[in-house]
């Protein structure tokens, strides 16, 4: 295995086409991956800066996990690529702690341990000329809504932007009436096919790192200056201890993250790129609660992840039976009337026994965090007890079941003030100034 080395190839981008390819090698194995820009709006000329080059040599680092992951060598060869120093760490901070999952679930130590090699950077050369309007990543789920709507509250000019969009994507930027900017990205089909074979190992990617390094080359290619992101303030809450550091399913979510893209993309465009979260502020029950204010997006938007699956989804928006169901479900409880949120699940969560015991996990009276996008288990614990005495929900299966139980764990005192922490925001955000100020009078 430590003779194995993962080799990155130079990517090529014909703008006469709008296709972007992107080469690995692995062992004897060769892949490619590829994204089609639309060639409506795109300007030629965008793709020729010295800019655009390093970012789309950074895209072909970051995409690269995907087949990385197969065998995990130690060594990338990324000698094709111009990388700084500095974008050289940005890289190895993808494969060790956006790969955190992967490895803990597989069991792998790589944290400390992968080296990359690269070519030396380019050259600056005359800064991208980048209109001062947004790209909106749009998720289909509660929080990219709820950015767009602070937004369009702000009167901010804007289009929203997805990878492969499919099912609530698609409904929900329909109805938001934006416009709408859309990539596809094709991954090598064998990549998928050798991830279940035996001798090679699969796991999860850090997919909000890999949707905004496209996000980033479509910034450049239309012109846009801010990539906004719909982060929460829970994403940089770890899942385990393992390897001598917190694995977070939601890695390329947290602000340690945010801080280092931000960066990465602002040196490669000489500071004209600026990326933000807006919602990272706000808990996700405070985030519902901000959701919950119009019914607008009701029965066109759904978090859960079952919609997203390369192979497509025929089931309900909504399954039910995902931890992100159940937390989804449980940070609306105090902010919706029960009818209304039974509608939009198609079901009641709460009210089903056999979900006594992932509830147990999801609040902390038993297992580990979820590998899953949910909030802080304290969180969850504290809107379970929030609802317990309330008329809508005081006699639901799984309000009954833990509401002992968590006042024995937690105390109701902890379990109060909880609450209210969750629902004040915090100042540990990375949101430029002007537009914190122009969103601030909508946010309550
Ligand atoms: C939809 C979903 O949640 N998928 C995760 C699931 O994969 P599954 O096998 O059920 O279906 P597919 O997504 O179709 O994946 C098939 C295989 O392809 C691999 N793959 C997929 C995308 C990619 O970019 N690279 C790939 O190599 C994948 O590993 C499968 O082998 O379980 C997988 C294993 O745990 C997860 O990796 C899949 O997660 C997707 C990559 C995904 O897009 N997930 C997001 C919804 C997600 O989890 N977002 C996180 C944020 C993570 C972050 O750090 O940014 C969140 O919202 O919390
Ligand atoms: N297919 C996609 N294309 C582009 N950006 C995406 C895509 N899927 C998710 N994102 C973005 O990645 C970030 C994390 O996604 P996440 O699923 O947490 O958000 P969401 O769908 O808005 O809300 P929820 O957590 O309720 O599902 C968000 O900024 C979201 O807009």
């Amino acid at each position: 295995m430590s003779q194995i080395s993962f080799t990155i190839d130079a990517p090529v981008f014909d703008p006469s086409t709008g296709e972007a390819r992107f080469g690995y090698r692995l062992a004897d194995h060769a892949f490619v991956e590829t994204l089609r820009f639309p060639l409506e709006n795109l300007e030629t000329a965008r793709a020729t800066t010295a800019a655009f080059a390093t970012m789309l040599d950074l895209t072909a680092a970051v995409l690269g996990v995907s087949y990385f992951k197969l065998l995990a060598p130690f060594k990338i060869d990324a000698s094709a690529l111009a990388l700084s120093q500095a974008q050289q760490a940005f890289v190895i901070d993808v494969y060790e702690n956006g790969l955190g999952e992967f490895y803990a679930r597989n069991d792998l130590k790589r944290f400390g341990r992968l080296t990359i090699t690269a070519d030396a950077p380019r050259e600056d050369d005359t800064p991208p000329t980048l209109p001062a309007r947004s790209l909106v990543l749009i998720g289909g789920g509660k929080d990219s809504l709820v950015s767009v709507q602070l937004l369009e509250s702000a009167g901010t000019e804007m289009s929203l932007f997805a990878v492969n969009p499919k099912g609530p994507i698609l409904s929900s930027t329909e109805r938001s009436g934006l416009p709408f900017l859309t990539v596809e990205r094709a991954l090598d089909p064998e990549m998928i096919a050798l991830s279940q074979k035996p001798g090679y190992y699969n796991g999860h990617v850090p997919s909000t790192a890999i949707n905004s390094m496209i996000a980033a080359l479509a910034s450049l290619l239309y012109g846009y200056g801010n990539i906004v992101l719909s982060n929460e303030r829970s994403a940089s809450e770890g899942n385990v201890e393992f390897d001598g550091r917190q694995a977070n399913h939601q890695y390329s979510k947290s602000i340690d993250f945010e801080r280092d893209i931000r960066d990465v993309l602002s040196t490669a465009t000489s500071g004209m790129l600026g990326y933000f979260s807006l919602l990272r502020p706000y808990s996700e029950a405070r985030i519902a609660a901000l959701f919950a204010r119009t019914n607008r997006y009701d029965d066109v938007f759904s978090s859960c992840n079952r919609n997203f699956r390369l192979a497509g989804h025929d089931g309900p928006l909504w399954c039910g039976k995902c931890p992100k169901c159940h937390f989804v479900f449980l940070i609306f409880a105090p902010q919706m009337e029960r009818s209304r949120l039974t509608a939009i699940f198609g079901q009641d969560v709460l009210d089903n026994p056999e979900n006594i015991a992932p509830y147990r996990e999801l609040t902390g009276l038993s297992g580990h965090k979820p590998w899953e996008c949910v909030g802080e288990i304290l969180e969850a614990a504290a809107c379970l007890w929030r609802i317990s005495d309330h008329r809508d929900w005081r006699d639901s299966a799984v309000v009954k079941a833990l509401k002992p139980d968590l006042e024995a764990f937690y105390g109701p005192a902890r379990l109060q003030s909880a609450y209210e922490e969750f629902m004040t925001d915090s100042t540990d955000h990375l949101i430029p100034e002007h537009i914190q100020n122009a969103i601030a009078p909508h946010a309550h």
